[in-house]
Formats: structure tokens, sequence, C-alpha cells
């Protein structure tokens, strides 16, 4: 994504004497940025997010700067007569990729997802989870610029939940834009650059309450690059906070859900950074040390995907 999507002064309205659902929204949303969208049951949530997904236009005001756009819509149409693959293939080639791009990122993403055993499955025969998992998945197809998520973890499986948050820092490092809603305050907690809440038809500003930064699960990440090599600005932007322990060491402290997409930005680096440790911090009303490295639960799979990370990074 390389301009702001920005709406001026829009409202929208059902019908042409209905109340007005919102309006005089102004927002901008900038590349490689998190926005949440909160709000109480029916004050106009998805409506907005129809709206930023370009599926629904403005009764009055404007929407310029609309980049490539993916949307996981609240309720996703299943029973479509397809396989999971034949829809996802089929939408890919929508969003221009080729026959076969699209069929290896259609696998690719049930895969990541946890449902390629349902890949050939028809879309009507699948449980709600899986329909689901089929949702994000054509969203994530084809890298999208903009992804509009509308409660898009709703009935998804931990460890899939887990890898649409990992979704979600990919295209934020890669430059997209991506807003969310979801019904669960922790979603990402912390990590969002802004929140706005909808109220009497309008959207406001919420300042992120310090401390849903600090209950937000983060992972600690200390990584050596040559001794005046500035800490990588990828690196940098998904973390919340960056810290130099040494000459040319580094500690990160980034949202666990970016921590992959943090690693193998390091690795990635030319020449490569090198991993020092990965920890989670324990809370700060513990009466232990600060940090343990045995107090992160998945240390050693941690390690384990650094060990991944570096040999496909070698690749
Ligand atoms: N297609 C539609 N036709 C008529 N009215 C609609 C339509 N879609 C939404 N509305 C109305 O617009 C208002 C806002 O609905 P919307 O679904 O955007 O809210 P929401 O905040 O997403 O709600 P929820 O949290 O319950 O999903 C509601 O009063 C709803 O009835």
């Amino acid at each position: 994504m390389r301009d702001d999507l920005r709406l001026e002064g829009v409202g929208r309205r059902y019908g042409l004497h209905g109340p007005w659902v919102l309006r005089g929204i102004d927002l901008t949303l900038a590349p490689g940025t998190l926005t949440r969208v909160e709000g109480a049951n029916g004050t106009g949530k998805s409506t907005l997010l129809r709206l930023l997904a370009g599926i629904d236009a403005p009764t009055e005001g404007r929407i310029t700067g609309r980049p490539r756009t993916a949307y996981v819509p609240e309720r996703f149409p299943a029973a479509l007569p397809f396989t999971a693959t034949g829809y996802l293939t089929h939408l890919g080639a929508v969003h221009g990729l080729s026959r076969t791009a699209a069929a290896r990122a259609a696998d690719a993403w049930l895969e990541r997802l946890g449902a390629a055993a349902y890949a050939r499955t028809p879309m009507a025969e699948l449980s709600k989870g899986s329909s689901q998992k089929v949702a994000v998945a054509q969203a994530l197809l084809a890298d999208p610029d903009l992804l509009v998520l509308d409660e898009a973890w709703t009935g998804l499986d931990t460890a899939a939940r887990a890898e649409l948050e990992r979704a979600v820092a990919e295209r934020t490092a890669a430059g997209a834009a991506v807003v969310f809603v979801d019904h669960d305050p922790r979603r990402l907690a912390g990590v969002p650059d802004a929140t706005y809440a909808v109220t009497g038809g309008s959207l406001n500003h919420r300042t992120e309450q310090v401390t849903s930064v600090a209950t937000g699960p983060h992972v600690v990440v200390e990584a050596e690059g040559s001794p005046d090599a500035e800490p990588p600005a990828q690196a940098a932007g998904l973390s919340t906070s960056v810290e130099r322990t040494a000459p040319g060491t580094t500690r990160f402290t980034v949202p666990e859900s970016h921590s992959d997409v943090l690693l193998r930005s390091l690795l990635g680096e030319r020449p490569p950074w090198h991993v020092v440790s990965v920890h989670r911090p324990l809370p700060k009303d513990s009466s232990e040390s600060s940090e343990s490295s045995e107090s992160f639960d998945s240390a050693e799979s941690s390690d384990n995907a650094v060990r991944s990370l570096e040999s496909e990074s070698r690749r």
C-alpha cells in the first residue's frame, strides 16, 4: 500500500429516508498500520467495515486512495457450490493470480489454518469453524494491501486464531493496513496503532490504555547485528520497545503474535542478525527477577522456530 486510504465526511444510511447509521466520518488509514474498531451491538461497526472494504458505498462523503482490498465478512456465505480449494482458486484468479499461483496459495493457506484435510470437501458440508477458515483464507490469498476483518476470529480453533494473528502481523510488516472488529478485548491487545469507538453514528479515537499494552502477551528477543548496525526499521516497527543493551546487541519487546515475523525479519537482514535469546518476561508483580528464559513456556519451541527460520533464510 503506497497511499493513505481516506474517508472524508462519510455517512451511510439504509433506504432513502432511513436513519443515519454513520455520519461525518473522517478517517485515515496509513500503510503498515493496525486499527481496531469497537462499539456496542448495532452501532454501525459492520457498516463502517463494509465501507472500508469497498463492498458498500457511502450515502454521502467520499473515500479515496483505495488499495487492493480483501475482507472477511461477519457472515460468510458458506453454502457455495464449490469445494474449499475450488472456491479459493477461483477467488485467487479474481484477485489477479494465475490459476496455478491461486491453487498454490489456496493450499498453503488451508494448510496454515489447519484445514488442509478439508480442501476437497464441498463447502456446504464444512463445519462452521472450517468454513470460517475458508473465509479467512480467501482474504489472505493474494497478499492484500488493505485487510478488513469483521469478527474474523469467531469460530476458529486456538491454533487458527494464533495463525490469523500472525497473518495480521505479516501484512502490517509488509506495509498493508489492517482494520478489525472483535468482541474479545484481548484480541491483539496492545498491538493496534489506533483504536476507534463507533458511538452515536460518529467515530471517536480512543487513546490505548497503558494497561492493555502491559497485559497483552509479549516476547523479548535479544539479537546481535554488526556493532554499528542500527536496529532494522521493520523489526523496530513490529516492536513495542527497542533497547540497545550493548554495542551491536538490541533487545526487542514484541507482542507474541508478532514474534515469528520479527525473527524472520531479523534473520532476513543482509547481513542477517544473530538471535541470542527469545523469552517471555515475567509479570511485573512477580517476586522473581523481571525476566527468565525458563519462564517462557514454549522456550523450546521458540528455539526450534529460530532454527527453522535460520535454515529457511539460508535457502
Ligand atoms: N442492510 C441493511 N439494511 C438495513 N439496515 C441495516 C442494514 N445493515 C445494518 N443495518 C442497520 O444499521 C445499524 C448498524 O448495524 P451494523 O451491523 O453496522 O452494526 P454493528 O455495530 O456491526 O452491530 P453488531 O455488533 O451487532 O454486529 C443497525 O441498526 C442495523 O439494523
